[in-house]
């Protein structure tokens, strides 16, 4: 035991805001970098980690062995506030929602926000407990080039409209209790995972590609 938890699961002192970043990261790209930057200073966040999921339960598709997205993550990742975790396998969790709910009992003193692309909301309604994650866990939603208008209509943002946390207002986000989300409108980059593994796997990391400013909504 360490601190008081398990074995091999990532310290957080008291009072941290730790931003959630959950994804295949099969492989992990500059996307995912860059929009962790913007989230830690977008949403007042002290710290973000990444969880290298198991598996996306939606996604049929096997990602590659774990060890290997966690070694290439560090790669694109090397930043003092960011931790990169398999976490989920450690606690035998594969659903957000119950990755969440024992993440919350696990660190009772440290404040967690759930993180992820606007693909992601635009599906959101179809994640088990889905509405246990926005009633439980602030949730703050990145641009990304295609989705950003599905997912601003899409059922989830259209159910908790009122819980929404102005853009103008995004650093509150951490310190805010749930229900609340933001959306925020940051400079995009267009490259995907999908994207590297088609042209050649693991090779390359996505930087600088389709960076495209888009002004605030
Ligand atoms: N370029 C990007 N811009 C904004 N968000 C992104 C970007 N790439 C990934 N994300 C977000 O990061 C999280 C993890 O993404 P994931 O590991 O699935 O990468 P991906 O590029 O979407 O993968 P795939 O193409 O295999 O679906 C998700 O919340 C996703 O929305
Ligand atoms: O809990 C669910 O039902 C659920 C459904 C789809 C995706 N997720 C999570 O969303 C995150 C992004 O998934 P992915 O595969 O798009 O990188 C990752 O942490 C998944 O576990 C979670």
């Amino acid at each position: 035991m360490r601190n008081g938890l398990t074995c091999d699961l990532p310290p957080a002192a008291p009072g941290q805001v730790i931003g959630l970043l959950g994804g295949s990261f099969d492989p992990a790209h500059d996307g995912h970098a860059h929009i962790t930057r913007e989230a830690l200073r977008r949403f007042g966040l002290t710290h973000a980690w990444w969880l290298v999921s198991p598996g996306n339960p939606l996604k049929a598709r096997q990602p590659a062995p774990v060890a290997d997205r966690i070694a290439r993550a560090q790669q694109v990742m090397d930043h003092p506030r960011v931790t990169i975790t398999d976490i989920e396998a450690r606690i035998g969790t594969r659903y957000t929602a119950e990755t969440l709910a024992k993440l919350t009992a696990l660190y009772p003193r440290t404040r967690f926000v759930w993180l992820m692309g606007a693909d992601n909301l635009a599906q959101f309604d179809q994640w088990q407990d889905w509405q246990w994650i926005m009633e439980n866990v602030p949730v703050g939603i990145l641009a990304r080039p295609g989705d950003r208008i599905s997912a601003r209509t899409s059922k989830a943002a259209r159910l908790y409209a009122r819980y929404r946390l102005s853009a103008r207002a995004s650093i509150l986000l951490g310190r805010s209790d749930a229900p609340c989300w933001c959306f925020v409108n940051v400079p995009m980059r267009s490259v995907s995972s999908t994207l590297l593994r088609r042209s050649g796997g693991w090779g390359a990391s996505g930087g600088q590609q389709g960076a495209d400013p888009v002004p605030q909504g």
